[in-house]
């Protein structure tokens, strides 16, 4: 039996995941996949019960997992905590050595229909941003905080890069043989080294084109003419960056999963969204980020190929029905959004 380890954490995060888990009980049972499903106390929640954003009860049970899915953290609460949630966001991806942070950016027609992009623009988008998880400045060490005085150190090795070049080359092999390298090498030291050893690695995918780009017409690039991109890899903050200005394709971060892999670990899947204290607890959240992440674990951690395609296929269906949460202009609450996709999927 597979073990799912389940992190709800704060705001929209056990909204979303009590969507997801529900939808992924209904779809199962027809594909024989055996899996039990742990909840763990992680990020806010987990402060307020145990007073630390990552129990170790909670860091073992992601240890011995077989999968592990999050909803997300954070929230104004905890501003002022002297660990606040993010921090163990991070220290869960350390200790997991989350490295490969898969983001995918795909339109479907029913999306299409809704963005507020034009339909040119964005018809048949379907790129992924691989972002480098445990490296650069979220990590580099030094760093203090002083009154008159912060420092952040951006850090990365060569062996740090060649392996997320590694990762990005092997999925644009399975794709459209193009990687774009996003970084800033006309000014930072580890942009540098970034683009030397891409060209590197490059030399052991001759089947795939290499092209780099810095990171400020990247930006304008995604919006302008996204259709270009199919394997964006770039280190940790402009990944964060710009997947989530990757969300202004489709109209809303409400759409968006990822998933990260590790080398020894098992695999965590999340959106790329945070908590959104804005809407918390008004049962509008859209609960499609979390889906299509149990869509990418069914494919990833479980090979369940028609599983997921069918989820896929179950949720364009629902959206081209009318059934929408409010990011997406519409009206559908959370549940009843859930309610009208697992009847499509009985
Ligand atoms: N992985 C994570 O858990 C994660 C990721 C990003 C941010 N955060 C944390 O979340 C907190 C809030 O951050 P923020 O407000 O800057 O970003 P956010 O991503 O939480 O929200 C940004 C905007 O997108 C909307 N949004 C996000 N997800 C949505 C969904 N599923 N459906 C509909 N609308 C959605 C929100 O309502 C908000 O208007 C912060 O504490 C931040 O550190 C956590
Ligand atoms: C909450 C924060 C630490 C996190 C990040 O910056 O990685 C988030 O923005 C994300 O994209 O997962
Ligand atoms: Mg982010």
């Amino acid at each position: 039996m597979k073990k799912i380890v389940a992190l709800p954490g704060d705001g929209i995060g056990p909204e979303i995941m009590d969507a997801g888990i529900q939808v992924l009980n209904q779809l199962t049972p027809k594909y024989g996949l055996d899996y039990k499903i742990e909840r763990y106390d992680f990020g806010g929640c987990a402060i307020d019960s145990t007073g630390t954003p990552l129990p170790k009860t909670t860091l073992k049970a992601c240890q011995e997992a077989d999968a592990i899915l999050l909803g997300a953290i954070g929230g104004p609460k905890w501003s002022n905590a002297p660990k606040r949630p993010e921090q163990g966001l991070l220290e869960l991806r350390k200790n997991l050595g989350l490295f490969a942070n898969i983001r995918p950016v795909k339109i479907s027609k029913s999306l299409e229909a809704l963005s507020p992009l034009k339909s040119e623009r964005i018809r048949g988008v379907d790129f992924i941003i691989v972002r480098e998880l445990t490296g650069g400045i979220y990590f580099g060490e030094p760093r203090e905080l002083k009154k008159e005085r912060a420092l952040d150190t951006c850090l990365y090795t060569r062996s740090e890069i060649q392996r997320i070049m590694r990762q990005a080359f092997n999925i644009a092999r399975t794709r459209k043989k193009k990687v774009t390298s996003v970084d800033k090498a006309n000014v930072l030291a580890t942009s540098k080294l970034w683009r030397e050893v891409a060209e590197e690695v490059a030399k052991e995918f001759p089947d795939v084109k290499l092209e780099h780009q810095l990171v400020d017409s990247a930006a304008m690039l995604l919006i302008q003419n996204p259709k270009q991109f199919d394997v964006i890899v770039t280190e940790n903050l402009f990944g964060d960056i710009l997947s989530d200005e990757a969300s202004v394709i489709p109209g809303t971060l409400g759409v968006l999963p990822s998933a990260s892999h590790s080398e020894k670990n098992s695999s965590l899947y999340e959106p790329i969204h945070g908590s959104a204290p804005d809407i918390a607890g008004k049962n509008s959240a859209n609960p499609l980020s979390m889906i299509f992440s149990i869509s990418m674990m069914l494919r990833e951690s479980f090979k369940e190929y028609s599983a997921a395609e069918e989820l896929e296929a179950a949720c364009e269906r629902v959206i081209e029905k009318g059934y929408t949460t409010k990011d997406l202009g519409g009206k559908t609450t959370t549940t009843e959004f859930v309610q009208a996709l697992i009847e499509e999927l009985k």
